[in-house]
Formats: C-alpha cells, sequence, structure tokens
C-alpha cells in the first residue's frame, strides 16, 4: 500500500485528480475499449471532482470513453431527493464534464427487488471485465463504501443497514436530523472494491486519523473495513496532514521519505 501525505485538502484533492487523470490518459480509452472508474459521495471526494472538471474544461482529460459505477446509494429515497447519490452525483461532477449519460452506472435503491439489483450490478461490472480504477473515501470507523465495521472483507454488493455512528455522521445532509438519514443502503462490498485493479481512498480531516491509524498500521480487520487494502496489491491512500494525527512518528516519516522521489502525477499531464 503506498499512503501520500500531502500537506492539506487542496493538494490531496489536487493529487487526486492529476492521478486520475493521468491514469484515464494513460490507458487511451476508446469505445472499444473504455475505462472503467468506481466513484465515491461524499465531502472528501468534491475537491477532487472540482478539479477533474476543471482539467476536463480545460481539454487536459475527457470522460468520453469512461465508464463509471458508483459505490452506493440509500435505499427509499428518491431519486430526485437532493440527498441522493443519485442527485450528489450529477450536481458535483457528472453535470459539468462530457460523459455519456449512458456510461452512469448507479445503483438503483428504490428497485422493488434489490437484491436482483445487487446481483445485476455485480454482473455489469463483470461484463466489462472489472474496475480499472475505484476511487473511495472512508467513514470515521474506517468503511469504505458503506462496509459498515463487521462487514465480510469478501463481501459483494449487498443490502447493509447503516449504523448508528455513520447514521450521525450523516444527518449533517439532512438537516442533522438523525430521523431524515435512511437507515438502509446498497453497497459495492469489500471484496467487489478489492477485485479492482488500482484502488485509490482519500483521507482528510482530523476525525479521520484514527481510521487511518487503523487502516495503516492495524492488522487487518472486519471492524476497521478499509484495513482489507494492506492486501491490494495496488492501493493507494492519499491523505492530509491532518489524518496522520494518530500515526507513529516512525510511519510518518516512512511514508515521507519513500514517496519523496516519486512521480508526481501532475508532470504526467499536459499543460
Ligand atoms: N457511503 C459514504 C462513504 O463512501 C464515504 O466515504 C463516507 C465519508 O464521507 P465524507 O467524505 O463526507 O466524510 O460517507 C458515506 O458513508
Amino acid at each position: 500500500m503506498r499512503l501520500i501525505i500531502e500537506p492539506d485538502y487542496a493538494n490531496v484533492s489536487q493529487w487526486a485528480a492529476n492521478y486520475v487523470a493521468a491514469r484515464i490518459n494513460e490507458y487511451s480509452p476508446s469505445a472499444e475499449r473504455p475505462f472503467i472508474l468506481g466513484l465515491p459521495t461524499g465531502s472528501s471526494p468534491l475537491g477532487m471532482y472540482r478539479n477533474l472538471i476543471e482539467l476536463n474544461k480545460k481539454g487536459v482529460v475527457s470522460f468520453k470513453n469512461v465508464v463509471t459505477f458508483n459505490m452506493d446509494e440509500y435505499i427509499g429515497l428518491p431519486k430526485d431527493h437532493p440527498e441522493s447519490y443519485h442527485s450528489f452525483m450529477w450536481n458535483n461532477f457528472f453535470g459539468h464534464i462530457d460523459i455519456n449519460p449512458e456510461n452512469v452506472n448507479i445503483l438503483n435503491g428504490n428497485a422493488e427487488d434489490l437484491a436482483a439489483e445487487c446481483e445485476r450490478y455485480e454482473k455489469k461490472i463483470k461484463s466489462y471485465g472489472g474496475i480499472n480504477l475505484f476511487l473511495g473515501g472512508i467513514g470515521p470507523d474506517g468503511h469504505i463504501a458503506f462496509n459498515e465495521p463487521g462487514s465480510s472483507l469478501t463481501s459483494r454488493t449487498r443490502v447493509k443497514t447503516l449504523t448508528q455512528d455513520t447514521i450521525i455522521a450523516n444527518s449533517r445532509f439532512f438537516n442533522n436530523d438523525v430521523n431524515q438519514v435512511p437507515k438502509t443502503a446498497l453497497t459495492v462490498g469489500v471484496g467487489t472494491v478489492m477485485d479492482a485493479r488500482s484502488v485509490l481512498i482519500i483521507v482528510n480531516g482530523h476525525n479521520k486519523a484514527r481510521a487511518l491509524k487503523h487502516g495503516v498500521e492495524g492488522g487487518i480487520s472486519q471492524m476497521w473495513t478499509i484495513s482489507a487494502l494492506q492486501l491490494h496489491p495496488y492501493s493507494i491512500i492519499v491523505c492530509d496532514d491532518d489524518a496522520t494525527a494518530e500515526l507513529k512518528v516512525g510511519t510518518y516519516k516512512y511514508f515521507l521519505d519513500i514517496e519523496k522521489d516519486n512521480i508526481d502525477p501532475a508532470s504526467l499531464l499536459k499543460k
């Protein structure tokens, strides 16, 4: 696992956006051979989305031949509800880039048969030969997508009940009213994320420090699903300085040191 430590959120967001753009460009996607991108919601990726929109507008990267799969969606929230992940993605990203709407995949949290919807999603990912790059954030309890503590590390797309911690954390998007937050969601599994050829997770802010410590320094555990990344052959966490507050000094110095000579993805993008 690589850990990229950036001074602040602005630098984390720019690094992540440059990395995504560089990976798409390096792949040279075409209609017959699209780049398959897994995407998250949440506040962590917002800066990266803004920077990717800018890179798209400048012509540095195109999403014409990119197919996306979102990680998760609330159950029972109307698709056009302002806090549905469907609305989030169109408002904050898809609505501002040159993506073909037919290439956007988001789980349907209002499907009549939720189990069938999850199976359909997994099959569709497989039909493209899997995901090239899965992007994500983490919750303060270390969850990826909605894989709450105790989720099987080999789990697939399914229905999950949200923990009280997550309901409280997400109530900030629902007028700070926990009763308005849906109690269940559809989510890709830890196994679905682990199947991607590469994974990039954004971790920022002091409230993620404990989760980052468990993800990087702790053992692999279903109680901190982010820790599964330790088994992934090609995973990167990009974090800000605030999120490193609980890391050992030695861990912090080690990752700064081994990353210092690595290529900055910005240098791979044409100006
Ligand atoms: N399902 C999402 C996760 O995918 C996300 O990583 C997490 C953190 O959100 P934020 O980035 O706003 O802290 O929130 C939700 O629970």
